[in-house]
Parts: structure tokens; C-alpha cells; sequence
């Protein structure tokens, strides 16, 4: 009897062993505030002085809606036009895979700036599903300005940009889904605890050098260590 359970153990061995694989856990920051509230800007500049990977959620969408063949390009493109939040699944599925390739590349890039999402309450439970045993999130960085500051940045950016969405029809629809949707997702996680606030209604240069944001960054780029997570 023993010896048949050693036997039926034995032979399934290599077999699990040949499927598990050593994976760094990510560490993440979820970057949030309203639509031009300065995200993509002050990710950039935190990536040139920490060591993390800027993942904007709303720029993965951009590139999937113009890649050729992409069989979520109409929807995408429908969402981003009507201010609306595209279905997580194709968010995460960007998201899951930006991460897995820049770790794939380099190992010691496991903290993450993930700029743009949750964006409401079902990117949230989609991230829990998907997410929870891959990753930490850390904290959430909130840039907070007002709906006129956001919406004056963008209209602005939106004379360069060629987004289709940085215009007035576009951002009055955006800022309400930010207000009714994402608003609510910070506050979950101010419950907890979790929120960083930066007054990003000043200067870039004002907000870039703050030093509340500075020092948890620092801290951040010090101390999270790598951690694996088992796949099997
Ligand atoms: N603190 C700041 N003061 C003035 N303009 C800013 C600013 N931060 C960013 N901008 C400009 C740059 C862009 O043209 C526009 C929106 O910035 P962004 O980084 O693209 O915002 P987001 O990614 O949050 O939508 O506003
Ligand atoms: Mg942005």
C-alpha cells in the first residue's frame, strides 16, 4: 500500500516540479486623481530618480486600441470617447502583462507606478480577483486638485495631444465618472489607510519636490524588497 503511494507520488514529482516557477511579486503604487490632474507627468519624473516602472492604464489602453488586429480596439476606442471605464478584464490583462514582461526583462523592476487605475469599484474587485496573491499594493498616491484645474490642463493639452478625449463634450463626462466612480474608490482606501495626498493643484516643479511624496518614494526604493511569489 505504501510502497504504491511512494510509487504514484514519485511519478508525479517531475511532473510538478517541471510546472513550478519562481515569479517576483510586484510591488505596486496606484497612482489616482482626476483626469489632468498631473499623474503622467510626475510618474515620469519619479521614475527618472526611483526605481520604479511607470504603467499608465490609460496609455496600455491607447496603444491596444491601435494595434493592428487588436480585437478590442472598436470598444476600447467607444469607452475612451464616452468618458466612460473600459471592462477590467482587458485592463488587467494589459496591466498583468506589462508587469510580467518588464520583470521578464529585468527582475530587480518589480515596483510598480500603476497610474490611472482602479478606476471604480469593479476594477477594484477585478484587481482582488486577479491580483491579490500576485501583488502588494503598497499605498495609493492621490493627486488632488480641483475639477477646473483638471479641466483647464487638459483642454490645454489637448491643443498638442490628438487625444480624442481632451476635449469639453469628453472631459465633462470624464470628470463625473471620476467624481461618481474613482472618488469612492480613494475613499476605500483612505478607510484603510492607504492614501498619500499631494496637493497637485501647484506648479510641476512645486509638486515634483514635495517632500511628503519624496520621502515615502525614498522609502519606498529602499526598503520594499524583492519578494517571489510560487506559480503553479
Ligand atoms: N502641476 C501642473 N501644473 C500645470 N500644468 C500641469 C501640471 N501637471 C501637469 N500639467 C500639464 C501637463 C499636461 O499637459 C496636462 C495634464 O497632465 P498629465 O500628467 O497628462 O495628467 P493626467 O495623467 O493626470 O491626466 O497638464
Ligand atoms: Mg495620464
Amino acid at each position: 500500500m505504501i510502497s504504491r503511494l511512494v510509487g504514484n507520488v514519485s511519478q508525479k514529482l517531475p511532473n510538478l516540479f517541471h510546472r513550478v516557477s519562481l515569479m517576483m511579486k510586484p510591488q505596486v503604487v496606484f497612482v489616482l486623481g482626476g483626469p489632468g490632474a498631473g499623474k503622467g507627468t510626475q510618474c515620469s519624473k519619479i521614475v527618472g530618480k526611483y526605481s520604479f516602472t511607470h504603467l499608465s492604464a490609460g496609455d496600455l489602453l491607447r496603444e491596444e486600441r491601435a494595434r493592428e488586429g487588436s480585437e478590442y480596439g472598436g470598444l476600447i476606442d467607444t469607452y475612451i470617447k464616452e468618458g466612460k471605464i473600459v471592462p477590467v478584464e482587458i485592463t488587467i490583462s494589459l496591466l498583468k502583462k506589462a508587469m510580467e514582461d518588464t520583470m521578464k526583462k529585468d527582475e530587480q523592476k518589480f515596483r510598480f507606478l500603476i497610474d490611472g487605475f482602479p478606476r471604480n469599484e469593479d476594477n477594484l474587485q477585478g484587481w482582488k480577483k486577479a491580483m491579490d496573491d500576485n501583488a502588494d499594493v503598497k499605498f495609493v498616491l492621490f493627486f488632488d486638485c480641483s475639477n477646473e484645474v483638471c479641466i483647464n490642463r487638459c483642454l490645454e493639452r489637448g491643443k498638442n495631444s490628438g487625444r480624442t478625449d481632451d476635449n469639453r463634450e469628453s472631459l465633462t463626462k470624464r470628470i463625473q465618472t471620476y467624481l461618481q466612480s474613482t472618488r469612492p474608490v480613494i475613499d476605500l482606501y483612505e478607510k484603510q489607510g492607504k492614501v498619500r495626498t499631494v496637493d497637485a493643484s501647484r506648479s510641476v516643479e512645486e509638486v515634483s519636490t514635495c517632500s511628503h511624496m519624496l520621502s515615502l518614494l525614498l522609502l519606498a526604493s529602499r526598503f520594499w524588497f524583492k519578494r517571489h511569489v510560487i506559480l503553479f
